[in-house]
């Protein structure tokens, strides 16, 4: 297994652009199932879990065309298969987004349940339930969703529990083929979402009430192909703008959108930061200055986003001043807390919050990756530490951020990567 080893104590400085982002392209990758036709996708990161995607949709039968330059192409006219294997889908819980689209076009889809995770148990009742509602027929043995949908799914009304945004987008992508109008309550409105919902519509879904809680789906007879460029990935933006805040820097991120980003812009200009926007980028300037420890809750958006929890957990362990972190989506995304405290933060869980007492500085220490934002959370704090850490199981972050060593080495930090197989026993 690949590691990074991290020698502390740079201020970030520089220019990068930011990639796609990764929680729009998996539903719309997925998306394409319900074509007629061909979709060609651009602004796909390199992420491992593209790559996954893509052997989920080639095991299918479907046809894959990568190109460097022109994107995606997805033709899934020569599907002959409608089973999401164990395999694929427990390195990525997002192929449970195969199920919606399988159902409403072919009729039938065997999928593996996901199981738990780092950061909870994360079930999947509620796709499930939604389905049902839309006339599904669902059987779980032997570890697999087996679903299938008779003479074809009808609309339903449709009110979530939670806000769960992938069960939106799977209930969404089916509710596109189904017969009759489906409304979806209580929505996410994430910003991947409705990147989702405007790529259907430009496959000729009728979707309405894009970006609010209530979704209204009028089924249409058939799909077909389009050209679509994925959103910008605004986790991926606002992990390198705490990079350069915690390291007291600067950066200007291309290619990114920060209307997306509200609320976690609100909390970096609290901790002190000054910053710069337009159409297509932000800036972040410290100035020099020590952040200001800053106090987050998290929730579904426009509220703060979970995945930015573990990067602001780095930046307020170095923090002037005592803040909390209060996560409220997931039960258990702490991961990071006590690998951070082997760095010498001063963090202390009570239940779901954590109280973090700034420290002047941490110190590197091997440290292991848990999951993909407590990696990032990991990888930030070691940008900071005194010497050198060594951040251990970064396959997790090679899921969500694309080269990432490279990026962080074009805004001055000392990163690298030792692939598992160049690695020596003293490394
Ligand atoms: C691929 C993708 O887009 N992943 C994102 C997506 O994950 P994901 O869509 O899996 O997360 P959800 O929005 O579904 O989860 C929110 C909460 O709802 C619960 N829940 C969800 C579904 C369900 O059927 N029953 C249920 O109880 C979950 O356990 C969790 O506590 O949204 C999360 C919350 O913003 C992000 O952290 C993930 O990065
Ligand atoms: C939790 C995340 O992803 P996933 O839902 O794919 O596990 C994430 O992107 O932070």
């Amino acid at each position: 297994m690949d590691k990074l080893i991290i020698s502390g104590g740079v201020a970030l400085d520089g220019e990068i652009r930011i990639s796609g982002a990764k929680n729009a392209a998996l539903p719309i990758l997925m998306g394409a199932l319900l074509a007629d036709s061909a979709v060609r996708i651009g602004n796909v990161p390199h992420l491992h879990d593209i790559t996954t995607t893509l052997e989920l949709l080639g095991r299918m039968g479907v046809t894959l065309t990568v190109d460097e330059r022109s994107g995606v192409v997805i033709d899934p006219t020569t599907l002959t298969d409608t089973e999401a294997a164990y395999d694929l889908v427990k390195t990525m819980r997002a192929s449970i987004l195969v199920l919606g689209p399988l159902l409403a076009k072919y009729g039938k889809a065997d999928v593996s349940l996901p199981g738990g995770c780092a950061i909870g148990s994360r079930p999947v009742d509620l796709h499930l339930r939604g389905l049902q509602q839309m006339g599904a027929d669902i059987r779980v043995e032997n570890g697999y969703i087996r679903a299938t949908s008779g003479k074809g799914l009808k609309g339903a009304h449709i009110f979530m529990d939670q806000v769960t945004v992938t069960g939106t987008e799977n209930l969404m992508m089916a509710a596109t083929l189904a017969q009759g109008t489906t409304t979806i309550e209580n929505a996410a409105r994430e910003p991947e979402v409705v990147d989702l919902a405007n790529y259907l519509n430009q496959m000729g879904a009728k979707i309405s009430g894009i970006g609010t809680a209530t979704l209204v789906i009028e089924g249409v007879k058939s799909l077909s192909g389009t050209k679509y460029q994925i959103l910008p990935d605004r986790i991926e933006t606002g992990t390198y703008l705490v990079a350069a805040a915690l390291t007291r820097g600067r950066v200007k991120l291309k290619d990114t959108d920060a209307n997306q980003l509200e609320s976690v812009l609100l909390k970096l200009e609290e901790a002190g930061a000054s910053i710069s926007v337009g159409d297509d980028w932000i800036s972040l300037d410290m100035h020099g200055n020590r952040p200001k420890a800053v106090n987050i809750r998290t929730a579904p958006y426009p509220a703060f986003p979970t995945d930015m929890q573990a990067q602001f957990t780095a930046l307020n362990s170095i923090a002037e001043g005592q803040a909390t972190i209060v996560e409220t989506v997931f039960e258990n995304r702490f991961m990071h807390v006590q690998e951070m405290q082997r760095m010498g933060a001063n963090l202390q869980i009570e239940g779901n919050t954590v109280v973090c007492k700034g420290r002047d500085y941490l110190t590197g220490a091997p440290v292991m990756a848990t999951d993909l934002r407590a990696s990032a959370c990991l990888v930030l704090a070691a940008l900071v530490a005194e010497g050198e850490t060594v951040v251990e199981r970064i396959y997790h972050i090679d899921r969500g951020y694309e080269c990432i060593e490279e990026k962080l080495q074009q805004l001055g930090a000392k990163i690298r990567r030792i692939p598992s197989s160049a690695r020596s026993d003293n490394v």
